[in-house]
């Protein structure tokens, strides 16, 4: 494929930059009173998950409002051309189809077939996959449900009461967002889902302080069970469990491993009966779908994680099968490339107007940024355009009080998320606390996009009796630190009624596919990672330097630049003088 920069949509658009540079919000909602109306689109959602029993909502609306944005009709249609030029509906399909598209490591991409609930076949490598997934969840279900009820017992009997997920980036950031996301439904008191990822010993030091051996459950989640920092806390706690239990017999009633790795597996000594099995062609990234997702199962029960999978799978068919203008990851997807490759953005805020989203940005940098944080083209060439923007963001209303000042007076275009519910799960005060949340997420869009001008600052300070009497001078002096300039774009999206399970893997499926036809459009690989390799090998060879033993055989290292020597040996004479 020809680089993005040469499609015919792309020049179009560059043109259409010229004079949508100029673009006013505010201008724009004065000409067109149906300017919502055009640029919002509303989405029912609904699948029933074909198991029987699973009582779950299994609908959710969605409303997502482009329409404070910093586009016309035009710049939509053009947006929408250059997505259809990239071919994103074909490289769609060819996903579903489970070619593999992810090349570089020879994979298909098929996170969809996990949450293909129905036994509707899907193909890779000429193997149909679904069965196999399906005996995942079984086995997955079995588990789930023998922890919650008690019957799976540890080694002296008593029933689990804390599990630990042991995993790193996707084997951790999915399970640690959805645990927080579902809260609401940790429905049994007596059981507490911990996640240790971080190799930095205070991690697990600190997670077993909370926990007795004879009543944890440690899960070691790895897809490829050869990640350091996971497989030496998997050790760690391993070695602790034993100082206590002592019978390596044991074991198999406290250690489950998720991964794609029988042999490794085996070796850590975990039963294969104790293994929950995926696949090469689940991203890391892509992977809360899979066996990945047993802490959540446990924690919030089987039939919750299944409607979680419905409503991914929902998401799946709406954007298989809807037109680009009314898909709405397509429809995000555009947007933020029009900024990112137009206006020059460099980041993009993902701001959840909800406590229970508060790992959503964190999620989502590993999801973005490891995906479409990439320099060549699918062809080998470097880029002449920018890719992946940098993901960040924090829950509202907190975000506000600590660096939406940036957002709204500082230099720097930020196009922000804004995501909400029409309903909380905890109507404190009889609601008062859920209208206050959403007044300030139908605000701080609003404020984004009208600003303040000089006029209406100074009609301020000769309202205020505080400023009424200053002369022109004191004026000045602090009017243009009152001025917002506006005319700062977001997105609005709605959910409603509730984050249930179903409404939350929808959620996450909108953005896996935004994120898709970025990387589409961008013709570059969003599944594979090599950018995490370099450091993970120099780490290799620099762990081995780090050994020291008396201070009569330092020997300073000096096989690197003379910074990195400077600060490794640093280390490593503290290390001899030894203060603990
Ligand atoms: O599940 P694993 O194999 O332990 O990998 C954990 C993480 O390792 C690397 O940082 C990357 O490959 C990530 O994509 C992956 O999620």
């Amino acid at each position: 494929m020809v680089s993005a920069t040469q499609l015919p949509a792309w020049k179009a658009l560059q043109e259409h930059y010229e004079t949508a540079k100029d673009l006013k919000l505010t201008d724009l909602f004065a000409q067109d009173p149906n300017r919502f109306k055009t640029f919002a689109r509303q989405l029912h959602l609904n699948f029933q998950p074909p198991r029987g029993g699973n009582t779950n909502p299994h609908d959710a609306n969605l409303l997502l409002d482009v329409s404070k944005n910093l586009i016309t009709d035009e710049t939509l249609s053009l947006l929408f051309q250059l997505a259809r030029e990239a071919k994103v509906e074909e490289w769609r399909d060819k996903m579903f189809a489970g070619e593999p598209i992810n090349f570089t490591e020879q994979r298909s991409v098929l996170h969809v077939a996990l949450r293909n609930l129905p036994d509707t076949p899907i193909y890779a490598e000429g193997q149909n996959v679904v069965p196999e997934v399906h005996a995942v969840l079984d086995h997955m279900r079995e588990t789930s449900e023998a922890i919650r009820s008690g019957s799976w017992t540890g080694y002296t009997g008593e029933r689990i009461t804390d599990v630990v997920n042991i995993g790193i980036g996707g084997s951790d950031l999915g399970p640690v967002m959805v645990t927080e996301a579902l809260a609401h439904y940790a429905d049994d008191s007596r059981l507490r889902a911990h996640f240790v990822s971080n190799i930095d010993g205070t991690h697990l030091a600190e997670t077993l302080k909370k926990c007795r051996p004879e009543s944890t459950l440690f899960i070691v989640a790895s897809k490829t069970f050869t990640t350091q920092e996971t497989i030496t806390n998997a050790h760690s706690a391993r070695r602790w469990f034993l100082d206590h239990a002592k019978d390596e017999a044991h074991i198999a009633k406290h250690f489950v491993a998720l991964s794609t790795n029988t042999a490794k597996v085996t070796e850590f000594g975990i039963a294969k009966e104790n293994m929950f099995q995926f696949w090469d062609w689940v991203g890391g990234r892509y992977s809360l779908w899979s066996a990945i997702g047993l802490s959540i199962a446990i924690y919030v029960g089987f039939d919750k994680f299944e409607s979680l999978l419905a409503g991914g799978h929902a998401m799946d068919q709406h954007f298989r099968n809807t037109p680009l203008e009314e898909n709405l990851p397509a429809l995000l997807a555009v947007i933020g490339v029009w900024y990112n490759d137009f206006f020059g953005a460099q980041s993009v805020a993902l701001l959840p107007y909800d406590q229970y989203l508060s790992r959503f940005a964190a999620y989502f940098q590993q999801g973005d940024m490891e995906s479409n944080g990439k320099f060549v083209t699918r062809d080998g060439q470097e880029v002449d355009y920018q890719t992946g923007p940098i993901i960040w963001g924090e829950p509202g209303t907190n975000g506000q009080h600590a660096f939406y000042q940036l957002i709204h007076q500082g230099t720097k275009l930020i196009p922000a998320d804004f995501i909400a519910t029409t309903h909380s799960f905890n109507p404190i005060g009889n609601g008062e606390h859920h209208d206050i949340l959403l007044s300030n997420y139908f605000a701080q869009p609003e404020a984004l996009m009208r600003g303040k001008s000089a006029d209406q600052v100074r009609a301020e300070l000769q309202r205020d009796p505080a400023s009424a009497n200053w002369d022109a001078e004191q004026v000045q002096r602090v009017l243009p630190h009152k001025v917002f300039k506006g005319n700062r774009p977001t997105n609005s999206l709605l959910i409603d009624p509730y984050l249930h399970p179903f409404a939350l893997g929808a959620l996450i499926a909108l953005y896996e596919h935004k994120i898709f036809v970025q990387g589409i459009i961008w013709n570059i690989n969003s599944f594979d990672q090599w950018g995490v390799e370099l450091g993970k090998q120099l780490a290799k060879k620099i762990l081995p330097e780090l050994a020291v033993d008396t201070a009569a055989d330092f020997k300073p290292v000096t096989s690197h630049d003379s910074s990195t020597n400077g600060l490794i040996n640093y280390y490593r004479q503290a290390k001899v003088r030894g203060h603990l």
